[in-house]
């Protein structure tokens, strides 16, 4: 290459970085979201189903035209089964009558058009062993009479149709392709001519390169400023390629793999590349394929400074024709993993990737870079079901983990979640970008329609349903320049045309000498990588064993933590005693309530009890005193009758006996006065005596009750105040300390002297590139800064978490300390209120009693007007007059009786003495004579006695009233001895009572 030619070269290689700059600067824009196309394709029963006699349960149209999936998993029938029925909704159904063309037009066809537009666009294939997946991805790849057949998947017709399209453009490309397969989470390059699809030619597979995949996200998000800076210090040593770097170069590329591939490596390695490949070009010659990716950079992102994965040691494929495409489809083909299985006869074992790089002219030099990534994943199958054994097993497991990892990778993406797995799988990394990425994707879910299979249908559909949610940015791709990419091409033509060159002129292992060069640089590479990687070992134990002080620092500081944790589990240890004191507290005070509402009842039946005696005390008063006086009146009235009936008012000293029973009955009245007024004094005495005893242990016991509750509430109080009081210390001190124990510069500390230490081994041994090496290790400082960082916030994040659901007890504490607080308050209250209740009560009762009592003294001064109503009873008096007056006149009567008698006794004695006088004169006649006399007496007599009492004796003229007055004395001792009786009587009657 001549001067100028080489002056235009940098000129342009300067151009294409401003233009890809230019071109970042857009990439970076955020285009709309597109969710991503989900079709199903349901294939007819195959033979094994038909045979298994296994129905139909998943509902789809024949050919097209639904959007709806429904799966009948009940094993219903008629309209239930339909309602019963599963239903998924995707973007297009395809039944067992859809032909290869329609799903291509339809499902791979939109897509096409985008990526001849300059997107990347992804097709996946998804679903259970069997159900056709490869057939609708790959089909039938042949031709016939340069035709395809109908059964042609969508590979096939992708690649014709691409050059008819690009032909009837005429528009300048480049197209190249690749194939790639992960088996076993194994990567392998389906086209490199080392590979045969198995292991057993060593020799050939110890020349066949291990592909390695790199992602640059974590290096765009953090690094691109700091990489943008440094890019151009760093051009002028970039090595040419990955396999030909210096010690430095290597380095970077150790860190590439250990890390991930930052921005400014990434662009300083283009540039490299760019500038090895303008050196070289003048060995360039023409081959048909080309190892485009010696060492270099592939992937199945948008553009390289995106979200991109790189594979390295991948080859691309130039092709100029759709039969090149399909010869290299049929090549790689033949290296995928295929076994046979239950399942199926021609299962793929394995994840294949067929990607299609369209290098278009965009204007003038401008070429627009476009990849169609084709994609057959391996499916999911039953290993039950499928009966796989030991190696078939293993796959099944292989595939099923990474189509879990993909499940999960769909479930985050749908979630929105901040952490999504790609990087748990190589599957999920490898489609990275064409899931939430800037990729145009269409997931095409294959499912059998048979009930044997309705399990993994359901699951299939469940996630291709999900999967519809998913939404991607599509990006147009990068450009690059016309002549780099030409120059690209040469070269690589070159070198294998030379390979080629040497392989025909001798025998054995033959390669050119630059190939030879290239694989004995890369053994010194590899040799000094594995020094490197054993200095950096010891580094890195050196630092290891940094960060293990600093771990045991950490582990102190947790240390430290735990005990102030344990002092604060002390702390609310003593306040769960205060509270269990306070708890007990309460409890007594409960069980004083308790007591005190007993006493309450008690007291309430001592005033029932009270009541009742007054009330009895009053009937037996009322019963007393009426049965006293009818008592009296009866005594009084059956001793008038006796009087009258024997005649005792003949007596004529009536009027004392009368003043007598008068005064009995008003001494009898009065002594029963006095003794209900003694009674209703001592009752009440004792009644007033027992009140203020009774009130005042009622009042000394609301006092102790006030005096407890108020020493209750004082300590609750402070107790309150105590916990609050501990609360803001422990808020003060999570606040101020916790986790804030300069740990932080704890931590900065440890990494300066790190970063010392480093800088000190790193000055001793390299001092020609301390320059480059302080970069190194103020990059390493970050790093360091930023996991310990990390680190710091994961210790403070684990520790919180731990802490959390302390905290959330120890708040929940001062809920339950507000509630006791408002329950002791509620408690104080409706105390306070009961026993406001209780003196009410109490003074309510003891009005109550006052009035029974006046009402008491009101009867008792009834009663004491009762001798004042006995004096002032005019009947009475009238009655006791009457009788004073019946009786002087019968003292009268008598004393006439008396002085007519003592006139008839007088008479008697005339009549005596004058018949004795006649006897006198009868006695000297005869006897006859005196036989007359007495005969005339005699008949004298009657006449005598019908005028006179009769008379039993005539010794003397007293006889007739001594009778009388003696008569007179029984009647009085009788009357004087039932008096005396009555008295005794009545006395007694008074004693009872
Ligand atoms: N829609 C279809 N029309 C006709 N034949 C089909 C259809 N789908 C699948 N088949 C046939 O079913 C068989 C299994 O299909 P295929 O190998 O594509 O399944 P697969 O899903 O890729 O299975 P595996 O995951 O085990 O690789 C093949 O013989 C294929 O021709």
């Amino acid at each position: 290459m001549s001067a100028e030619n080489q002056n235009t070269s940098q000129e342009r290689s300067s151009n294409i970085n401003n233009s890809v700059n230019t071109q970042i600067g857009r990439y970076t824009v955020p285009n709309e979201e597109l969710n991503i196309t989900v079709a199903v394709r349901c294939r007819g029963r195959n033979e094994r189903e038909i045979g298994m006699k296994s129905s139909v349960v998943v509902n789809v149209p024949d050919i097209t035209g639904s959007k709806e999936v429904s799966i009948n998993t009940t094993g219903d029938t008629g309209i239930t089964a339909q309602m019963n029925a599963k239903r998924y909704t995707v973007d297009k159904v395809f039944g067992p009558g859809a032909s290869q063309d329609l799903i291509f037009d339809e499902v791979a066809g939109p897509l096409f058009q985008d990526f001849i537009k300059g997107y990347n666009c992804t097709v996946l294939v998804y679903g259970m062993t069997s159900t056709g997946k490869t057939y609708t991805m790959t089909g039938d790849e042949k031709l016939y009479n340069g035709e395809l057949s109908d059964a042609a998947g969508i590979i096939p017709r992708v690649l014709l149709k691409l050059f008819d399209t690009l032909e009837l453009q005429q528009n300048d490309y480049v197209v190249k392709c690749s194939f790639i397969e992960l088996y076993n989470e194994e990567l392998k390059d389906l086209l490199d001519s080392n590979s045969n699809g198995s292991s057993s030619n060593a020799f050939e597979g110890q020349f066949m390169k291990k592909l390695r995949i790199f992602d640059s996200s974590t290096a765009n998000n953090t690094n691109s400023n700091s990489a943008n800076s440094s890019r151009s210090n760093s051009r002028n040593s970039s090595p040419r390629s990955l396999n030909d770097l210096t010690p430095k170069a290597a380095f970077l590329r150790k860190r590439l793999r250990t890390k991930s591939l930052p921005n400014t490596i990434k662009q300083q390695y283009q540039q490299q590349t760019m500038n090895s490949r303008n050196n070289s070009s003048s060995n360039s010659g023409s081959a048909s394929n080309i190892n485009t990716n010696n060492g270099q950079k592939s992937s199945l992102a948008p553009n390289d400074q995106s979200n991109g994965i790189y594979i390295q040691n991948l080859q691309e494929f130039h092709i100029t024709n759709a039969m090149e495409g399909l010869n290299l489809l049929q090549r790689g083909l033949k290296h995928r993993q295929v076994a046979s299985t239950k399942m199926n006869d021609f299962s793929s074992r394995s994840h294949t990737i067929f990607t299609i790089t369209l290098y278009k002219k965009h204007q003038d030099e401008l070429f627009r870079i476009s990849k169609m990534n084709l994609v057959d994943l391996a499916g999911s199958e039953n290993i039950n079901r499928s009966g796989a054994l030991n190696q078939r097993a293993k796959e099944a497991g292989s595939i099923n983990q990474s189509l879990l990892t993909l499940g999960r990778v769909i479930n985050a993406l749908v979630d929105k979640s901040g952490h999504i797995p790609f990087r748990e799988s190589k599957l999920t990394r490898l489609l990275q970008d064409s899931l939430g990425g800037n990729t145009k994707t269409a997931l095409i879910a294959t499912i059998s329609p048979a009930k044997v299979t309705s399990e993994e249908t359901c699951s299939t559909l469940e996630y291709a349903s999900k999967a519809k949610n998913i939404k991607n940015k599509p990006q147009l791709g990068a450009f690059i320049m016309k002549d780099i990419l030409v120059k690209n091409i040469t070269m690589e033509l070159a070198k294998i045309k030379s390979d080629l060159l040497s392989t025909k002129s001798k025998e054995g292992i033959y390669m050119s000498q630059d190939h030879y060069k290239n694989l004995n640089s890369d053994l010194e590479s590899y040799k000094n990588e594995v020094q490197e990687c054993k200095r950096e070992i010891e580094t890195l134990s050196s630092k290891n064993s940094l960060l293990l002080k600093d771990k045991l620092k950490s582990k102190e500081t947790i240390q430290s933590q735990k005990s102030q944790i344990e002092s604060l589990k002390t702390t609310i240890d003593h306040l769960k005693a205060q509270l269990d004191k306070q708890h007990k507290t309460e409890m007594e005070i409960s069980g004083f309530n308790n007591k005190l509402q007993k006493l309450t009842e008690v007291m309430q039946a001592t005033l029932q009890d009270y009541k009742k005696r007054e009330l009895d005390l009053n009937k037996a008063f009322e019963t007393h005193i009426s049965q006293e006086i009818k008592s009296l009146k009866t005594t009084l009235f059956s001793q008038l009758n006796d009087m009258q009936q024997k005649n005792i008012f003949l007596e004529t000293n009536i009027q004392p006996n009368l003043d007598i029973i008068k005064k009995e009955v008003l001494a009898l009245m009065e002594t029963m006065q006095e003794k209900a007024e003694l009674m209703y004094k001592d009752c009440v005495k004792k009644f007033l005596n027992e009140s203020p005893k009774f009130f005042n242990i009622i009042i000394e016991k609301i006092d102790i009750i006030g005096i407890d509750f108020r020493r209750f509430y004082k300590s609750t109080a402070e107790n309150l105040s105590d916990i609050s009081e501990e609360n803001n210390n422990l808020k003060q001190y999570l606040k101020n300390h916790f986790f804030k124990n300069n740990h932080q510069e704890l931590l900065n500390h440890h990494v300066d002297a790190t970063y010392e230490n480093i800088e000190k081994k790193t000055s001793e041994f390299v001092e020609n590139f301390k320059k480059t090496l302080n970069d190194h290790l103020e990059e390493n400082k970050k790093l360091i800064m930023q996991n310990l960082t990390n680190a710091t916030s994961a210790v403070i994040d684990q520790e919180m978490d731990l802490f959390e659901p302390k905290r959330i007890k120890w708040e929940n504490s001062f809920d339950l300390i507000n509630k006791c607080d408002s329950m002791n308050n509620e408690f104080y209250n409706n105390m306070a209120t009961t026993l406001t209740q209780i003196k009410n009560t109490v003074d309510t009762s003891s009005d109550s009693m006052n009035k029974s009592i006046s009402v008491m003294k009101g009867q008792v001064e009834e009663s004491e007007n009762a001798v004042s109503l006995l004096k002032n009873n005019t009947k009475f008096n009238d009655q006791f007059k009457q009788l004073i007056n019946k009786h002087a006149i019968l003292k009268d009567n008598i004393e006439n009786s008396i002085t007519s008698t003592n006139s008839h006794i007088t008479n008697v004695d005339d009549i005596y003495n004058t018949i004795e006088n006649i006897i006198k004169n009868y006695g000297n006649k005869e006897n006859v004579a005196k036989n007359e006399m007495i005969d005339n007496i005699l008949k004298e007599i009657p006449s005598l006695t019908k005028r006179m009492p009769l008379r039993i004796s005539n010794t003397n003229g007293n006889s007739v009233q001594n009778a009388i007055s003696s008569k007179k004395h029984s009647i009085e001792d009788e009357n004087s001895a039932n008096e005396n009786a009555d008295d005794e009587e009545s006395r007694k009657i008074i004693k009872t009572e």
